[in-house]
């Protein structure tokens, strides 16, 4: 009698299974219907004509590239047995935990003699939910009109294909990030035409995803401490892991690689090795001038593509958070979104909460453009470099992996032997870089004025504010923080930081409608796919550029300079943060005059600056206790009409 051949299943080798991207129809796949171009897309058809190459196609088109780089990496599965005890070298162990897109298992290799991480991937995957509808039927369009496909593809079938592609990329990036400690390191993949996984192979970090939550804010937790055995507190454990991801992040940087989803539970902590490794590259890309494709598009495409929003909604930047309220492209600086994240992460770590957390996605990306964080500086170094410079909202002032590295001066060993000899000209590369203009020297003088108040009045604060950064050294955030001295040019925010400007008055995100893989030649339309990250009930998400418009408004210098103080507009700023504590109306349903008039119960001392005609007349009728203020008006107007300060 003649056996039954089995079935193919397409692999990460397409040589393995040859024509893998033809239909190989399975007993399930049989239940989901084929989804052909002509009966079920046929609103697609105009925009299909019209459509641009992504970042994602590009990289499709550049498959062989990729092939050849992760092929010494994929190995046969040449022996496994049926209850899964073991494949190939390794004998699987415990489970470690699981995400979106598969589980994780500890194992032992015998031939590395060491234990290993294996993360196991459903081809077909699990949650159908991973990819819309809408995805599916684009990607089975673009293939065929690549010629890649000739028949009729189920939509399991094209969702298999679609995660094969999404493991191929994720294990070519891997396999170009394994010259650092701080990157978690590929070992191999496992695959076979027979395998409805795939397996992937990787160091074992033993004290598993970086945990923040804990019942009191002041609790060390046990992880903690096994990294950090010595004079463990949340603010030793907090620098361990600045300066950790600092050096990670300074090596994707190095190798042109935007992580795009840094979060706690994407940071693994070695407890052998001491350190903490950045995970999961699925959502990364790099930048044109370090990949090794060809396309005439490729910088456009990137460009487009780092404008999308990828990653967990609470750790997004807010460059990229306007949500299709904009035409121009907010992410100049892809790096600059990891910084960020890096951020929230530590802020995490030293609050024991997110600092930006709405009642839903939209809630939460209109309090990480808008709410500010001024009132969490403290004068502490770590905190206020935090604060001040990686949650700084505008990215153009946001502190860059560069300068996060020249200030965080790892241990002692690599410390100079005389710190103050530090060369001033680094000193002065690591301020925000903008350009200063007239009304920003102005700025400047101002707050260096008011630190050096400020310093001679408390001298145990750190500020940083204070003025006469230009002597000031660098400091090691490992130093004692009674000795710690940042330089304080690094840490000084301007006037243009979301300190100063952020707007109460911008009308709530709208949100068009999404496409993912493709952009239309005469606008984008965008998908918005949203992924449910189990363990941390985070939420993942993936939507492309948008297109419609903004209000953005521009803060006067005079706004800027009242906001400086306890004005109207901070005590405004207070209590709506009050109300968002509360859990509360979410305030972005509200028009700026019912926030202004619901979120400020206090009497005003001043009137808010966008309603004064005459300065003037309001300095001269201020209130005693607002004289400090006032003379900074002063000198402002001074400013204003003499162009001194
Ligand atoms: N190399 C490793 N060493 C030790 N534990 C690991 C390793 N890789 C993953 N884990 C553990 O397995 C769990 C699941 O990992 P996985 O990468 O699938 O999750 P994830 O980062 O949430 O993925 P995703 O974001 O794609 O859903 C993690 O929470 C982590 O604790």
């Amino acid at each position: 009698m003649e056996m039954p051949s089995r079935q193919l299943i397409p692999t990460l080798m397409p040589e393995w299974t040859p024509s893998s991207h033809q239909s190989y129809k399975t007993a399930d796949d049989s239940a989901s219907p084929p989804i052909t171009p002509t009966s079920q897309v046929s609103s697609f058809d105009s925009s299909l004509s019209q459509m641009k190459p992504t970042y994602s196609t590009i990289i499709e088109e550049n498959i062989d590239t990729i092939l050849d780089r992760i092929r010494p990496f994929v190995k046969k599965i040449t022996a496994s047995e049926q209850n899964k005890k073991t494949i190939n070298q390794y004998t699987l162990g415990a489970s470690a935990g699981s995400g979106q897109f598969g589980h994780v298992r500890k194992a032992y290799s015998s031939t590395l003699n060491k234990v290993v991480a294996i993360k196991i991937i459903l081809k077909k995957p699990w949650n159908a939910q991973q990819y819309s509808m809408n995805q599916v039927m684009r990607q089975i369009q673009l293939w065929k009109s690549k010629g890649k496909i000739t028949k009729n593809m189920s939509g399991n079938e094209a969702m298999r294909l679609m995660n094969i592609g999404k493991c191929r990329w994720e294990i070519y990036a891997v396999s170009r990030l394994r010259d650092s400690v701080h990157v978690v390191r590929l070992i191999e993949c496992l695959d076979s035409p027979f395998s409805e996984s795939i397996w992937i192979v990787s160091d074992w970090c033993n004290l598993g995803e970086l945990q923040w939550k804990r019942d009191n804010y002041g609790d060390i937790l046990p992880q903690w401490q096994r990294l950090v055995p010595f004079k463990c507190s949340v603010s030793t454990f907090s620098k361990k892991i600045l300066r950790d991801m600092t050096k990670g992040l300074q090596y994707l940087h190095s190798q042109g690689c935007i992580h795009r989803d840094i979060k706690p539970s994407n940071i693994l902590l070695d407890g052998i090795e001491n350190v903490a490794k950045i995970s999961d590259f699925g959502c990364c890309i790099f930048t044109p001038q370090l990949l090794p494709f060809k396309s005439a598009n490729f910088e456009e495409c990137f460009q487009r593509e780092l404008n999308k929003i990828v990653g967990t909604p609470a750790f997004i930047a807010p460059e990229l958070c306007h949500l299709g309220n904009s035409k121009r492209d907010f992410v100049t600086d892809g790096f600059k979104l990891d910084i960020w994240s890096l951020g929230v992460t530590l802020y995490c770590l030293l609050y024991n909460e997110l600092p930006f957390s709405g009642d839903n996605e939209f809630d939460t990306y209109h309090k990480i453009m808008e709410a500010p964080l001024s009132l969490k500086v403290n004068g502490s170094t770590l905190n206020d470099l935090i604060i001040k410079r990686l949650l700084e909202k505008d990215a153009t002032l946001r502190i860059g992996i560069q300068d996060l590295t020249k200030i965080i001066l790892p241990d002692p060993m690599d410390q100079p032997e005389h710190p103050k000899d530090i060369d001033q000209d680094i000193l002065s590369k690591i301020k925000p870089t903008r350009s200063e203009g007239p009304v920003r020297r102005f700025f400047g003088k101002l707050i260096t004025k008011k630190s050096k108040k400020k310093t001679l009045e408390n001298v145990k604060d750190n500020s940083f504010g204070s003025a006469n950064s230009k002597a000031t050294a660098p400091v090691y955030i490992d130093a004692d923080s009674q000795e710690e001295a940042f330089s304080s040019t690094v840490l000084r925010s301007s006037p243009n930081s979301s300190d100063y400007c952020s707007s109460l008055e911008e009308e709530a995100v709208q949100v068009t409608d999404f496409l993912n893989t493709f952009c239309d030649s005469k606008g984008s339309a965008n998908i918005l796919h949203v992924k449910n990250d189990k363990r941390n009930t985070e939420m993942k998400v993936e939507k492309s550029d948008s297109s419609s418009h903004s209000s953005f408004k521009v803060p006067t210098p005079i706004k800027a300079l009242i906001r400086l103080k306890n004005s109207p507009v901070e005590n405004r700023n207070k209590s709506y943060d009050n109300r968002f504590s509360d859990g509360l109306t979410s305030p972005s349903k509200k028009s700026a005059k019912e926030k202004h008039r619901v979120y400020n119960p206090e009497p005003k001392k001043l009137a808010h600056s966008g309603n004064i005609i005459n300065f003037k007349a309001y300095i001269n009728s201020a209130d005693k206790d607002r004289q400090e203020m006032v003379e900074d008006v002063r000198t402002y107007l001074n400013f204003a009409d003499n162009g001194q300060a």
